[in-house]
């Protein structure tokens, strides 16, 4: 069997093998896409596929919604040349049960796919659906750090400075690319639109906003674009920025459910890295579990994607449920098992909650750390949300999720994981931030982590990071089993406000996380004894709402 959409002509031959088809006509709907096109998605990456064109499909299937998403690619376009092209814009969503079964469906819904490249003709594409009055989103799951203007030390990179010095019509960045294309729209016709933010991170919409105007001031400074341009993009009745809560787990695609593919008869499966990085495959693996929460701000309308379950509700109910996943009840806990994870050589997040200090570890910094600090979003019950996170989803035995794909990126996201709850500390005078215990134990574990070299004194090989040499520089002076070699090499690390959102030192847990280190840095087998001196005998409390 071959995903393409002759391939999936052949009916009877996927159903015999248990596989799931799109309920509508994919060729009928890409064709209506192209007359009217409603929804572009920048970064076609896994989750793009694994959730947010499931969303999609489930409306088609439903007869809800007549038109298909354009997976649009600005950065890696080896993922369009090699796993868009090749199975015309379908893949494989293989939902992964706790108890071993698989539910496999084709997904229909990406009706097309353009590279986002002012050097293609692409381009002249892409600027035609943005000038046309049908577009009502645009989507993005790019990653936290491409949002980033700045560099480390608050200077614009490289790539920002030149697109800000040559303008709207090579841009170079996806930012400056977006800020191109919406001027495009605004110069047709003023037509409303939404850019809506699925990465994961706090204040997405806002962030996305924030280095969209920036761009645009400086072109507007630089008379590249008209000042009245700034009035369309700052009135949320034209464009508007929907924060959001974006929640499943999507590891990258696995061997073992390659394997399983193909025993079904499915031909061409093979799993890609691409130059950039990315992991990706035909099909894409997650768990069936997911949570979609978006402030409703669409000025030019929206599919009925509560049809789908999506929770659309105002600004502060995203806000508080978003607060409580991504810097409480799940991503702490999946920062903290990818560090010991990559430390103690786990191969999988379900492997390490079968530890049990590991597991303590995270209950600790869910229920005790993280919970007293979460204010109830009413949308979601946070204790509920955390115990299926501790005992449904982080331990299914068939999601072949890594600490490695974790550890990507942890300097970008330590100030949301971590950084928000010691600032919740900090404030609140019925808290007192010195009585933090784990959270500065994990932050230990990072900078040992960042040694390159993992519990038995072996070389491992660091997630990639934007700042991992700049973190490494540091670290590299500090030796294993040389507690002295400590010396200040940690301060420019903890004193960070770009790092943790705030100086370490200056709430009083510099300190406290140097002598964590110190501990962990003793020898060979260290980390693992002081997890056990500070976790094998403790009881979790759990607090009540
Ligand atoms: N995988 C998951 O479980 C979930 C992921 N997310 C969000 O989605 C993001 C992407 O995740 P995946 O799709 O799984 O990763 P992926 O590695 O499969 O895809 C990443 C996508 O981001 C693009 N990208 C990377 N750097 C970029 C840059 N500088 N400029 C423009 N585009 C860039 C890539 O080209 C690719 O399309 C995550 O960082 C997270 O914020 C949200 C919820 C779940
Ligand atoms: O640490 P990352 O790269 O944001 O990934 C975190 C993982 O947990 C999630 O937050 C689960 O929703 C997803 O974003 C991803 O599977």
């Amino acid at each position: 069997m071959l995903l393409t959409r002759d391939g999936i002509k052949d009916i009877d031959k996927w159903r015999h093998a248990g596989i799931k088809l799109p309920n509508y006509d994919v060729e009928k709907v890409a064709e209506k896409t192209k007359q009217n096109p409603t929804w572009l998605h920048f970064g076609a990456g896994n989750i793009f596929r694994g959730f947010i064109a499931l969303l999609q499909q489930n409306l088609l299937d439903k007869g809800l919604s007549k038109t298909g998403i354009i997976a649009v690619e600005s950065y890696d376009y080896e993922i369009i040349e090699k796993i868009y092209v090749p199975y015309d814009n379908l893949s494989l969503l293989v939902i992964m049960h706790a108890d071993g079964t698989l539910e496999v469906e084709v997904i229909g819904s990406i009706s097309d796919k353009i590279l986002a490249d002012p050097l293609r003709e692409d381009w002249v594409k892409l600027k035609n659906i943005f000038a046309n009055p049908s577009l009502q989103i645009v989507s993005f799951t790019i990653t936290e750090k491409a949002y980033n203007l700045k560099d480390f030390s608050g200077e614009y990179i490289k790539e920002v400075k030149e697109d800000i010095e040559n303008g709207p019509e090579k841009p170079h960045g996806l930012m400056a690319k977006i800020v191109s294309l919406i001027y495009t729209r605004y110069l047709k016709g003023q037509y409303p639109i939404a850019l809506l933010s699925l990465d994961n991170f706090s204040g997405n919409g806002e962030r996305l906003f924030s280095s969209i105007k920036t761009i645009t001031e400086e072109w507007v400074k630089k008379g590249f674009i008209e000042g009245k341009f700034l009035d369309y993009l700052t009135n949320p009745a034209k464009v508007s920025f929907p924060l959001s809560m974006i929640d499943k787990i999507v590891p990258r695609p696995s061997e073992e459910i390659k394997k399983k593919l193909e025993d079904l008869g499915i031909e061409k499966m093979d799993i890609i890295k691409t130059g950039k990085n990315t992991i990706i495959a035909p099909f894409v693996n997650a768990e069936k579990i997911h949570y979609l929460v978006i402030e409703d701000k669409f000025p030019n309308g929206r599919p009925p994607l509560e049809e789908a379950g999506v929770i659309f509700t105002d600004k502060e109910t995203v806000e508080k449920v978003e607060r409580m996943k991504v810097t409480t009840c799940l991503n702490p806990l999946h920062t903290t098992l990818a560090i010991f994870g990559c430390l103690l050589n786990y191969n999988t997040i379900a492997d390490e909650m079968r530890d049990p200090c590991l597991k303590k570890l995270v209950e600790k910094i869910g229920y005790e750390e993280g919970l007293p600090v979460v204010v109830h979003p009413g949308v979601l019950d946070p204790k509920e949300f955390l115990r299926e996170v501790i005992e449904v989803r982080f331990p299914n035995p068939y999601m072949p999720d890594t600490p490695q794909r974790i550890a990507t990126d942890t300097s970008q996201k330590m100030a949301i994981r971590f950084g928000e709850t010691i600032k919740s500390y900090k404030q609140r005078e019925d808290l007192n931030v010195t009585d933090l215990k784990y959270i500065p134990f994990v932050i230990a574990g990072w900078c040992r982590y960042l040694m390159g070299v993992d519990d038995e004194g072996k070389a491992m090989t660091l997630s990639p990071d934007p700042l991992l040499e700049d973190l490494k520089s540091h670290v590299s002076k500090i030796k294993l089993g040389d507690v002295d070699s400590i010396q200040d090499n940690l301060k420019p690390i903890l004193s960070n406000e770009h790092i943790f959102g705030l100086n370490l030192y200056e709430v009083g847990l510099g300190e406290k996380i140097e002598n964590y280190f110190k501990e962990l840095i003793i020898g060979p087998g260290a980390v693992r004894r002081t997890l056990e001196k500070y976790l094998e005998n403790v009881n979790i409390y759990r607090k009540n709402y």
